[in-house]
């Protein structure tokens, strides 16, 4: 009985492990902007078919992408209060495990957008994945502090794979949605490196707060905002989303400014960094979430009268 318990805490344990090594939260906004890059390319219903192994696939190689960064950095995760407690850091994970695990999950994620969705998006995601684990991870992220504004580009690319799952293209529509992603990364990673650039420092990693300061970062941040806000605004003028986003994404750049703001005019970043770091996410989801029910409303109002 007592040896039951043991073997069903430890597998529980490792199934714990391996789910922490996919960054699972970070993978379900992923997929969520990719699904409403899915949406948003069919004035209809997406075909099933695309839309599920479309996601199911990008979430495999998002997973992956993820896994081989858990890799690549055990020692500078290792050296950071925030992240010294993942599998490899604490030993809970042995790192070829790790690896034959990210390769798995990124061979059956590009097997199946291969032979069930279409290869543009299977290679689009392919150069995401390889532009995260690969550029950002392994060279960016130790030689610059433009390090996530360049590596930003691999996590924007989902809404531009999602549009391509469905019509096997690059819309221009879609690289709307990727500009908006691609603005809004600094944002939101450089308010939890002015949050933790203590952390960074000790790891020397070149991270803006470490190379230029926290008063440069806390300007940055509000700079790439106010083009975030500017950027968000295109797919409103270019018509392909209607009032309903603009108001949406209107109100949602406001508070976004407003916390930009308050960093940078009180410099209380103990106060503010946090919390811009938490608003930026539920920017993102809300921004995406407008971008689908100005999509479909329309459709939905037609469809009742
Ligand atoms: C180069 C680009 C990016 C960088 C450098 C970055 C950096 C980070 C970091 C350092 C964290 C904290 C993770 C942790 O504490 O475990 C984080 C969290 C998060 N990021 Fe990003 N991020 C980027 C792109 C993205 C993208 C594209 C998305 C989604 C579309 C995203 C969504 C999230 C979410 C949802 C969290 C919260 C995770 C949690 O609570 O566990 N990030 N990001
Ligand atoms: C295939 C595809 C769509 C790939 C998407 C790429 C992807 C998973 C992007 C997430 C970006 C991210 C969490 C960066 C943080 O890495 P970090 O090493 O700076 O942060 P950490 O210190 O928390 O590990």
């Amino acid at each position: 009985m007592t040896k039951m318990v043991t073997v069903g805490g430890q597998f529980r344990a490792h199934w714990r492990d391996y789910y922490e090594l996919c960054k699972p939260r970070v993978v379900a906004l992923i997929v969520f902007t990719a699904m409403v890059g899915m949406f948003l390319a069919t004035p209809g219903f997406v075909p099933l078919g695309a839309f599920a192994f479309g996601s199911l696939g990008i979430a495999l190689c998002a997973a992956s992408g993820a896994a081989i960064n858990h890799v690549v950095d055990e020692e500078v995760d290792a050296r950071m209060a925030r992240t010294r407690g993942r599998p490899l850091p604490t030993g809970h994970l042995d790192r070829r495990l790790a690896l034959g695990f990210a390769f798995a999950l990124g061979g059956v994620g590009m097997a199946l957008l291969i032979w069930m969705v279409n290869p543009l998006t299977a290679w689009l995601t392919f150069a995401s994945l390889v532009g995260y684990a690969v550029v950002y991870t392994v060279f960016l992220k130790r030689a610059t502090p433009q390090n996530i504004v360049i590596g930003g580009a691999a996590g924007a690319a989902p809404p531009v794979l999602g549009w391509a799952a469905v019509t096997g293209e690059v819309h221009p529509h879609a690289l709307l949605l990727f500009l908006i992603i691609f603005a809004w990364t600094p944002p939101h990673f450089w308010a939890l490196a002015i949050a933790r650039y203590r952390d960074y420092a000790e790891a020397e990693i070149p991270m803006l707060p470490v190379t230029h300061g926290l008063a440069l970062t806390r300007l940055h941040l509000l700079l790439y905002t106010v083009l975030l806000v500017l950027v968000s605004v295109l797919p409103f003028v270019t018509g392909m989303s209607g009032w309903l986003y603009l108001v949406g994404a209107l109100g949602l750049g406001a508070g976004f400014l407003g916390q930009a703001l308050a960093l940078l005019i009180t410099g209380d970043d103990a106060r503010y960094a946090m919390p811009t770091f938490g608003y930026s996410i539920l920017y993102l989801m809300a921004l995406f979430a407008f971008l689908f029910a100005d999509h479909y409303l329309p459709i939905l109002s037609r469809t009742l009268a």
